[in-house]
């Protein structure tokens, strides 16, 4: 694990010198910049209010920045959000439909695609199933496909697991990483969870809040595929420690 130089190849993505203030007079990023090279998976990590999601929204183009520049892909976005936000009165297959039947794409093709999506997350055999008879790590498969369906080239997600038990959670980590060194999407990933953001990423980036800013950025070095084992691995502990350290001195930075 090290620090990571900011200049590599060119970026995927990037903030440049970004700040956002609102109106009511609240700065939620200052002068945040970070980027991400096609298919690297990124962790966004730090204490609630230090403007992850309002990242996530300016990559998204659903906010502006008050200054500085934000450099987007230039094709299709996936969200997942911490809620599955799935339509209740729709079978899975529906709701994981909706993006496509929002740009108008031919029934078999679309039908195509929502199979594919479905039987990448697991969820084949409950496509006609209602949002109301899966649990809660399912709901969150179906939110993923529906993502996934357009074949995003990035993929944001904001604390998509945190309302799930620790079993489920691993196993969605697990599914997840499969599913990027698959497709090989440009993940952005928002968590509160030292663990998971090591579990998963290629490199962390560590924030700080009031106002929101970039406090430090880490690299994992360790190879995928990432298994159960690379859970109680010595590399895995020791990136832990370094990351916890770094978000300690970033706390202690904002008192
Ligand atoms: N539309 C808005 N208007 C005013 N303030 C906002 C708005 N959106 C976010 N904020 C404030 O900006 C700051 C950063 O919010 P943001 O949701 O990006 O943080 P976060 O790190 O994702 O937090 P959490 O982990 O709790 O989700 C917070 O203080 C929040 O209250």
């Amino acid at each position: 694990m090290h620090a990571t130089p900011l200049s590599e190849s060119p970026p995927f993505l990037a903030l440049r010198r970004v700040s956002r203030r609102f109106a009511n007079g609240v700065t939620a990023l200052s002068d945040v910049s970070l980027r991400a090279g096609r298919g690297e998976f990124v962790s966004l990590l730090g204490p609630s209010g230090c403007g992850k999601s309002t990242v996530l929204r300016l990559l998204s183009g659903l906010d502006e920045p008050s200054s500085g520049q934000v450099q987007r892909p230039p094709d299709d976005v996936g969200y997942v959000f911490q809620e599955p936000t799935l339509m209740p009165w729709a079978s899975v297959q529906d709701n994981v439909r909706l993006p496509l039947r929002l740009r108008g794409a031919p029934r078999a093709e679309a039908d195509a695609a929502v199979q594919a999506a479905l039987a990448a997350v697991g969820l084949a055999d409950f496509a006609r199933a209602l949002p109301r008879e899966l649990s809660g790590g399912m709901k969150m498969r179906a939110s993923i496909a529906r993502a996934l369906v357009t074949r995003p080239s990035l993929l944001l997600l904001d604390e998509p697991f945190a309302a799930l038990d620790e079993i489920t959670r691993f196993k969605l980590n697990q599914d997840l990483l499969a599913l990027w060194q698959r497709d090989a999407f440009t993940a952005l990933f928002v968590t509160h969870s030292v663990y998971e953001a090591v579990f998963l990423s290629q490199r962390i980036v560590v924030m700080a809040a009031r106002p929101g800013r970039v406090a430090a950025e880490l690299t994992v070095d360790a190879p995928y595929p990432r298994t159960p084992a690379f859970r109680s691995s010595a590399e895995f502990i020791r990136c832990c420690t370094a990351v916890s350290q770094a978000m300690e001195q970033a706390s202690e930075a904002a008192l």
